[in-house]
């Protein structure tokens, strides 16, 4: 897909993600944004994506930058009903999964002040795509073909059970239009690793709510 938004300089290629690579790094994290109705989404990143995309390993990667608990919601829904994603999908299907997942996503953006991961359909649901707006919220923008070649891209997930291919296209297509409304930065994973996928992430967020100078 395309550029990064806002743009950013590329960041050097390399492995692990050093501490405070950037002239950003190391300030004061932003003020969280009021929202209308008052709520306030708590952490400093939200990240949302496709399944595969990243969202798990970039975020911990981030919070170990930031100095931050990380969370993630499917790791929630899976200690609080002592059952794995897989065993929930296969137990009471997916609309009863959807209902824990928004569940646990509204409990986690009113807690967790760190950086969240949400699983990759969370921003299916209009209510928590609300939540989610104005926040500071990182879409990990991986390409279907890129998931698809990645091992542990599809395993385990089981909206990617038959036809992966043909399963995440669909999925792709349908949740495009949700990641774009709810991002405030994309960051495309193309051609970048893990470790700088987060450095991209952390810079452009950083920036995102850094006061104008000078105008
Ligand atoms: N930028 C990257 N380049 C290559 N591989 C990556 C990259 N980011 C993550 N991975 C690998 O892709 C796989 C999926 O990553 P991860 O579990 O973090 O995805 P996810 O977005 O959290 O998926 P889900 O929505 O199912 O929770 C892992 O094996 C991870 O190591
Ligand atoms: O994209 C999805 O719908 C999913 C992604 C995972 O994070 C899990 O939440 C679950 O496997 C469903
Ligand atoms: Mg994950």
């Amino acid at each position: 897909m395309g550029a990064d938004h806002p743009s950013v300089d590329p960041p050097a290629r390399g492995g692990r993600l050093a501490r405070h690579p950037d002239p950003s790094a190391g300030r004061r994290p932003p003020a969280r944004p009021a929202r209308p109705d008052g709520a306030r989404v708590r952490p400093l990143a939200v990240l949302v994506g496709l399944p595969g995309a990243g969202k798990s390993t970039v975020g911990r990667l981030m919070a170990e930058h930031l100095g931050v608990g990380f969370r993630d919601t499917d790791e929630d829904i899976e200690s609080g009903a002592g059952r794995s994603v897989a065993q929930l999908f296969a137990q009471g299907g997916e609309h009863r999964f959807r209902e824990l997942e928004k569940a646990a996503v509204r409990t986690a953006l009113a807690e967790h002040a760190g950086v969240l991961a949400l699983g990759g359909g969370a921003v299916v649901d209009p209510d928590t795509r609300g939540l989610l707006a104005g926040g500071p919220v990182v879409h990990v923008d991986a390409e279907v073909r890129e998931v698809l070649g990645r091992r542990g891209g599809v395993a385990g997930r089981p909206l990617l059970a038959g036809d992966a291919t043909a399963r995440l296209w669909e999925l792709a297509a349908q949740r495009a239009p949700f990641y774009r409304e709810v991002a405030r930065v994309t960051v495309p994973t193309r051609g970048r690793d893990a470790a700088q996928v987060a450095r991209v992430a952390l810079s452009l967020i950083l920036r995102s709510a850094a006061p104008l100078r000078g105008r």
